[in-house]
This record gives structure tokens, C-alpha cells and sequence, in this order.
């Protein structure tokens, strides 16, 4: 028998493919039943096509069998089959793609699903196995051929029989190795994992014969084994379905088959687009937060399909990281894939539907604020963090799509509320957003600060997580209203008649505070007369940039040790604490530097900041006391 040689190219190509497109072995029954699945989809487009054939949807399948002792697998199918030129021509000339040739010869329509089209992933099955055999037989013909190959050298093709009109491909698996243990590939079980996983929606059947077991009839104590068998594949892909026959459990089970989380998901999106670029897409949003969300084993990304068939398990480009915690599939035609599959050309397609899907997420959370703000509490609870991330990130690029979505606790409402709920709220006088920032809502509301904003009847947005205020700055404002930090130098509420009197306070006051100040010296920035506090003796407020609570996040990181917020230490002039100043500044100086000390300490408290020398603090009041 004549053996034919693989043209030259194909021979290192041939090389190439089973070395290096694939990253993983067991892709190769992907392609093999891919090529299958074509293969009926061919016959099934002749009989649309075709007055006088009929398609009975039941006598199309593809059987997967596995023969461990002979150490053989075949994929067999009632496809379309191929005639001797075609298994010459598909098979022998790599990266001849039939499956391209019969969609433009017949100028299938644009959303027929034809997977195959760079003519490669045949020759995967070299991957796993020393010969591949090949038994076709054309629709409309009466012959039967056999192709046989063992890599690299080149193949043979004779006549044979064969029953059917079909395809069976027969693969010689190969003996283990230290690295591979190839006789997993024989196994049931792990045979119908790679179904589940790459083949599940091929909308034809592809079965197995497996190996159950079942109680004797004479002895229910006792079991037997028997095959039977079955189909492997689900089929129709949940995500083609209407979404009025599924069900919120449906969902959930999809959820938990595809393992995107072990949680019950808090909400899902099902989505299909028919424009310029096509895909159906199934998102979760997760309840829970992944147990290594904040930590660098967690990969973004969403499973990408073409087709129904799997390419991608975590495609991070169809996920921006603000919603990162998204879980999910996208199924789509129309994507440019290259031969491996594996990876895709960053194109155009995959731009437009993470724009999309983008777009579809933030609209659905905001529903979810207006229509079941419980669920959107209890989702903004676990992944809220995320989005302030994602204000702040990318020197505030995406701030417009996340402004809506932030929630911060209000002291008035005493629960969390929207930004645009806030401004919505606010009397016509008030000039910003106001708020305070601290390590717990039980501790802002108690920070002197607070108080003349309070006494407004104004509210104020509680900052407890360290991301809060720089999201904020980021923002600068929202629906034209600045962002003001209760703390911050001025706060725009002072009336002329105020202004007059705090500027004679300065004053009149003017010798005593530049002497706090010289005791001080660098600590602080000013000491000076207070106008924001009521009851309180002391407090710090900042000028400029930086705020206390931005120093302390600063603080912590590894090059933001120098970042200091400039600090101003007012005073209470209608507290009593006044009056003892003023008297000790008169009398004793040394009483005056122990009790500007103390203040100066007093307000470090207050804001939650460290004691430069705790042991003098204490030795300050002890000698207060004696
Ligand atoms: N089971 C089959 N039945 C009929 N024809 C087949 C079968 N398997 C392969 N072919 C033919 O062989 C050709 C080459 O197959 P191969 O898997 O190498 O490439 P492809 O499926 O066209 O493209 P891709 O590399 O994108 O999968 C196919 O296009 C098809 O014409």
C-alpha cells in the first residue's frame, strides 16, 4: 500500500500542533467532537436546503467509547461523513479547513454555527495517541474509506466498510509517561468531565455507554454492575434559552454546576444582544465575597464560549476590576478566535461586549438600588470596598459610571444612603456635601467637629473605610456640590456678623495663641480661636490637602511615612478651659505650656491618632492633679 507523505510544511506544522498550540492535552476531544458536531450540522443544512431529504433529529448523535484493554478510543458520528478526496484533502493538508470551504461554498448564512474553520484541530488528536484511524463514508456514496495515520510520517487511505454514512476516528492512545498519564484518557469518569466541560451545549447528543449499578433481583443486599447507555452533553445551553421558561433555581443550579461560586448567588443577569456584535451572556453577582477576593491568587474574568463550546475559563478582558467580583459566561459567534482557541486576537468584538456588559451591570445594580435596596445593601456591604476602588483607580476614569452606585451611613438617616438621595435632600442654603471621617459610626458622631454642621440640622455621610475619602477626592462632587470634610479649615456656614466676631477673637486673643503656638512649635500648623465648636474645649482641624484621616491611611504604606496633614488646633473660647488659659498665660508659663500640651494631646485622642510620648501625657495630668 502506497503511503502518502504530508507536504513538507505540514510535517513541522504537525510538529508545532501537538508540541505547542494546546496548552492542555485533553482539548483534543474538544475538537474531535467539534469536528463531529460540524459534520451533522453540514448534513442537517443539506436537508434545509434540500426539498427532497428530511431530518430526524433523533438519528443524529456522536458516540465517545473507550476500550482500556486495547487502549483505543473512538469519537464516532452520523455526520456528513467525507470521500476519499475529502479525507485526502482535510486530513492530509493541514490547516485545510472543509468545515471553511463548505461555509463559503454554500454561503451559509451568517449565523449558521459551524465551529471549524482553521482546519488544525483534527491533528490534536496526535497529542494523545501514536495512530489515528480514520473510517468515513460520504453521504451519497456507496463507498467506505479508511485514512490511517501515525504523525509526522504520512498516512495511508484504502477502501473499507463501513455500515453508515458517518465518521469513526479511532485513537491509538499513548503509553504513560513520568509526565502524563495518558490511560486517564480511557476512563468514564474522566471522559465525561471533558464532555461536561468543553462540550456540554453541542446540540447534538453525545454518548457514552457507562457502567452503573444496581441492586440483585434476588438480593437487594448486593449490587451489579451493567452499562447503559447515555447522553453526556446537556445540550441546549441555558443561555439560549427564553428567559420566561427558566427559573430562579435553574439559575442557581447553573451557579453551582459551572462551581462560579459556593454561595447562593445574591442576583443574576441574563442578557442577550442582537446588534452589531451577537452574544448571550449569563451574570451572577455573588452574595458572598470570594474567600481570596483581596489577594493576588483572585482572577478576574468571565467564561468565554464561541459557539457553545468552550474556549476560554477566565477571560478577564470582558470584565472591568470595579466589577471584578462578577461571575459568569458569555457565549458569542462572532468572535475572531486563533487556532488554539486558547487565547484571543484582543479585538474589536470583545471590546464591545465588555462595553456592553459593563453598561448592563451598572444598570442592573442601579434597579437594584431603586427596586430591592435590602439586596442592594447587603450586596454594597460585601462589595462596596470594590467600587470606591474603582472611583478612585485610573485617576478617576470610571467615576461616572460608579458615583451612583456609592452609598456612605448618614447621620440623620442613620442608615446607608445614595449620594443622590443626599443632594436631593439638601436645603437650598447648603453649599456642600458634608462629611466626617473615623474608625466606626459610633465614634464620628461623637468627634467635636461634627457639631456645628449638626446644629444646622445638616446631614453628614460617616467615612469608616480608609478608601472612602480618597474616592471622594477623586470625585471632587457630585451633581455640582463639593465634597466638604467637616474637619477641613472652612466650612462656608459663618455669616458676615460670625466672620466679624471669630476675626476679633483672633485678635484680641492674637498674643496667647502664638505662644501655644511657639510651645507646639512644628506640631501644628496654627492654634486659634474655634468656630465650630459648642461644647467641646479643643479640637484639630486641616488646611489644606491632606486630611487626618488621609495621613493615618499614608501612614501605613511603605513610601507615605513623610505625608503629614496640617493641623490646626482650635480652641473653645467659651469654654471654661478659656479662661485657665488665659490666666495661666497671664501668671505661670510653665502652667501654660503644660496645658497646651495637654489639649494638644487631647486632640490627638480624639482623632484616633498615636501619642508622640504617652509617659509625659501621663506624668501632664498627674502633675494637674497635685
Ligand atoms: N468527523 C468528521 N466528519 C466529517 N468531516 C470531518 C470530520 N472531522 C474532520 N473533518 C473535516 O476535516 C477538516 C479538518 O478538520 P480540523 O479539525 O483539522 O479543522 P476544522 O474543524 O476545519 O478547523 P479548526 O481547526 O478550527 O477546528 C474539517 O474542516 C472537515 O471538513
Amino acid at each position: 500500500m502506497e503511503k502518502k507523505q504530508f507536504q513538507a510544511e505540514s510535517k513541522r506544522l504537525l510538529d508545532l500542533m501537538i508540541n505547542s498550540i494546546y496548552s492542555q492535552k485533553e482539548v483534543f476531544l474538544r475538537e474531535l467532537i467539534s469536528n463531529s458536531s460540524d459534520a451533522i450540522d453540514k448534513i442537517y443544512y443539506k436537508t434545509l436546503t434540500d426539498d427532497a431529504l428530511s431530518f430526524n433529529r433523533d438519528d443524529y448523535y456522536i458516540k465517545v467509547s473507550a476500550d482500556k484493554e486495547n487502549r483505543t478510543l473512538s469519537i464516532s458520528d452520523s455526520g456528513i461523513g467525507m470521500t476519499k478526496e475529502e479525507l485526502e484533502e482535510n486530513l492530509g493538508t493541514i490547516a485545510r479547513s472543509g468545515s471553511l470551504a463548505f461555509k463559503s461554498e454554500t454561503e451559509m448564512e451568517e449565523d449558521f454555527d459551524i465551529i471549524g474553520q482553521f482546519g488544525v484541530g483534527f491533528y490534536a488528536a496526535f497529542m494523545v495517541a501514536d495512530t489515528v484511524t480514520v473510517l468515513s463514508k460520504a453521504f451519497g456514496s456507496e463507498e467506505a474509506y479508511k485514512w490511517e495515520s501515525e504523525g509526522a510520517e504520512g498516512y495511508t487511505i484504502q477502501p473499507t466498510e463501513k455500515a453508515d454514512i458517518g465518521t469513526e476516528i479511532t485513537l491509538k492512545i499513548k503509553e504513560d509517561t513520568e509526565e502524563e498519564t495518558y490511560s486517564d484518557f480511557l476512563e468514564e469518569f474522566r471522559l465525561q468531565e471533558i464532555i461536561k466541560k468543553y462540550s456540554d451545549f453541542i446540540r447534538y447528543p453525545i454518548k457514552m455507554d457507562v457502567t452503573k449499578s444496581k441492586p440483585k433481583e434476588d438480593n437487594e443486599e448486593e449490587y451489579v454492575d451493567y452499562v447503559e447507555e447515555e447522553t453526556i452533553n446537556s445540550m441546549v445551553p441555558i443561555w439560549r434559552k427564553n428567559k420566561s421558561e427558566l427559573t430562579d433555581e435553574d439559575y442557581e443550579n447553573f451557579y453551582q454546576e459551572k462551581h462560579y461560586g459556593f454561595d447562593k448567588p445574591l442576583k443574576h443577569i441574563h442578557t442577550s444582544v442582537d446588534g452589531t456584535i451577537r452574544y448571550h451572556a449569563i451574570l451572577y453577582i455573588p452574595a458572598t465575597m470570594p474567600f481570596d477576593y483581596y489577594s493576588k491568587e483572585y482572577e478576574k474574568g468571565l467564561e468565554l464560549y464561541s459557539n457553545g463550546v468552550l474556549i476560554m475559563n477566565k477571560c478577564a478582558d470582558l470584565l472591568p476590576d470595579y466589577f471584578s467580583f462578577v461571575k459568569g459566561m458569555v457565549d458569542s459567534e462572532d468572535l475572531s478566535l486563533n487556532i488554539s482557541r486558547e487565547m484571543l486576537q484582543h479585538d474589536r468584538q470583545l471590546k464591545m461586549i465588555e462595553k456592553n456588559i459593563t453598561r448592563k451591570i451598572k444598570t442592573e445594580l442601579q434597579n437594584l438600588l431603586k427596586n430591592d435596596r435590602d439586596k442592594y445593601v447587603q450586596f454594597y456591604d460585601v462589595f462596596g470596598r470594590q467600587l470606591k476602588y474603582g472611583v478612585y483607580s485610573d485617576f478617576g476614569q470610571h467615576k461616572n459610571v460608579l458615583q451612583d452606585l456609592l452609598m456612605f451611613y448618614s447621620s440623620t438617616e442613620e442608615k446607608l444612603v445614595s449620594l443622590d438621595e443626599y443632594v436631593s435632600r439638601m436645603p437650598e442654603e447648603q453649599k456642600y456635601i458634608y462629611y466626617a471621617t473615623g474608625e466606626s459610626n459610633e465614634r464620628i458622631a461623637k468627634l467635636p467637629q461634627t457639631e456645628i454642621v449638626a446644629d444646622k440640622g445638616y446631614e453628614i455621610l460617616y467615612f469608616t473605610e480608609d478608601v472612602d475619602e480618597f474616592a471622594i477626592r477623586m470625585l471632587m462632587n457630585y451633581k455640582e456640590k463639593e465634597f466638604k470634610n467637616v474637619s477641613s479649615g472652612d466650612l462656608g456656614l459663618e455669616s458676615e456678623e460670625e466672620k466679624k466676631e471669630a476675626e476679633k477673637e483672633a485678635s484680641d486673643n492674637k498674643e496667647l495663641f502664638d505662644k501655644m503656638k511657639e510651645i507646639l512649635s512644628d506640631k501644628v500648623k496654627e492654634v486659634k480661636a474655634s468656630k465650630r465648636l459648642r461644647s467641646h474645649p479643643v479640637c484639630f482641624s486641616t488646611e489644606g490637602e491632606v486630611s487626618i484621616e488621609m495621613e493615618k491611611v499614608m501612614q501605613q504604606m511603605p513610601d507615605g511615612q513623610g505625608v503629614k496633614a496640617d493641623k490646626v488646633l482650635e480652641i473653645n473660647v467659651n469654654h471654661d478651659v478659656f479662661n485657665a488659659l488665659k490666666d495661666a498665660f497671664d501668671k505661670d508659663e510653665e502652667k501654660l505650656a503644660l496645658y497646651t500640651n495637654l489639649l494638644y494631646n487631647q486632640a490627638i485622642l480624639i482623632e484616633g491618632l498615636p501619642i508622640g510620648d504617652p509617659v509625659e501625657f501621663t506624668n501632664d495630668i498627674c502633675k494637674v492633679m497635685v
